[in-house]
């Protein structure tokens, strides 16, 4: 049988080149955006979908874990982190300077991930976002007109581009973690070695409770459970609500997460796994 897997497209993007370089051979579809990729995990039209979930400078995805967690639950099965080099992508006719260029277009993360580059270099141009670098680089190849596109060396390849100005993110160290979500975990299949696995929990608070956030964090701190992010994000019922996705290093076990899950939810939190997985660090081609 073989594999269908979902990704934020369209050929040319971030994701494609995670997916690349975790999955070979199989069957990837490509979709415009992200709800969409998880949609079509959920409705069986793939079996595994990849979507990015945080990025080292501009930090999380909110689209990514405001759908899974408000319109989507699917389990995430392993986590793929790619490092992320940004590029100038130009028309092969733009014979121009950087001044020249009226317009940039990206994703927003790919835009935010290099604001000092563009602040300083192409303070004329206007931005435009769009669902995701692939799709930026495919409208400057459409388009003859002097703008530019932020995306990879794959995107300039697969749509013809030249590249005008090389690593253009504003800080060196820039990854993206993507996750891999899919109903039947059988079917994620990524033959390369990790010695990290992760828990990501999502909690809701009891309302006005003094200090039960510091409580929620000692449940995990007396067990000495690694927390690699704590992160609240609108539960969008009205202002001061709240929910916290909280990743552990550590994959789920029968005595330290029942004990975690008990002592919270008898403070009057409510606690949902949305995956216990592998963490891959890749290289990308
Ligand atoms: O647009 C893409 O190429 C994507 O795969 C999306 C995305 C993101 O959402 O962060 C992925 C990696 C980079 O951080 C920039 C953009």
């Amino acid at each position: 049988m073989s594999v269908k897997i979902g990704y934020l497209g369209p050929k040319g993007t971030f994701t494609k080149l995670a997916v690349d370089a975790a999955f070979n051979g199989d069957d990837k579809i490509s979709f415009k955006t992200i709800p969409q990729c998880i949609d079509a995990v959920n409705n069986e039209e793939v079996h595994i979908g990849v979507v990015p979930i945080e990025n080292a400078i501009e930090g999380t995805v909110h689209l990514s874990i405001d759908y899974l967690v408000h319109q989507v639950r699917l389990p995430i099965i392993a986590e793929i982190v790619v490092p992320i080099q940004q590029n100038l992508l130009v028309h092969r006719d733009f014979a121009g300077e950087l001044l020249d260029i009226k317009e940039v277009h990206s994703h927003r993360h790919a835009i935010a991930q290099c604001q000092q580059y563009i602040h300083k270099f192409l303070p004329q141009a206007t931005i435009h976002y769009t669902n995701s670098t692939g799709s930026a680089a495919e409208m400057v190849s459409a388009n003859g007109n002097p703008i530019a596109a932020i995306g990879n060396t794959l995107a300039a390849e697969e749509y013809n581009l030249n590249i005008m100005e090389e690593n253009i993110h504003d800080y060196p160290n820039n990854h993206t973690r993507f996750i891999v979500l899919a109903k039947n975990k059988e079917l994620v299949k990524i033959n390369h070695s990790t010695d990290l696995e992760r828990t990501s929990l999502l909690i809701t608070l009891p309302e006005d409770r003094a200090g039960v956030l510091h409580q929620v964090l000692s449940a995990f701190a007396w067990r000495k459970m690694n927390l690699s992010k704590i992160e609240s994000r609108p539960m969008k019922t009205g202002l001061g609500n709240y929910f916290f996705i909280i990743d552990v290093d550590e994959p789920y076990d029968d005595a330290l997460f029942p004990g975690v899950q008990g002592e919270l939810e008898a403070l009057g939190c409510k606690v949902t796994i949305l995956g216990t997985y592998p963490v891959y660090k890749l290289a990308c081609k």
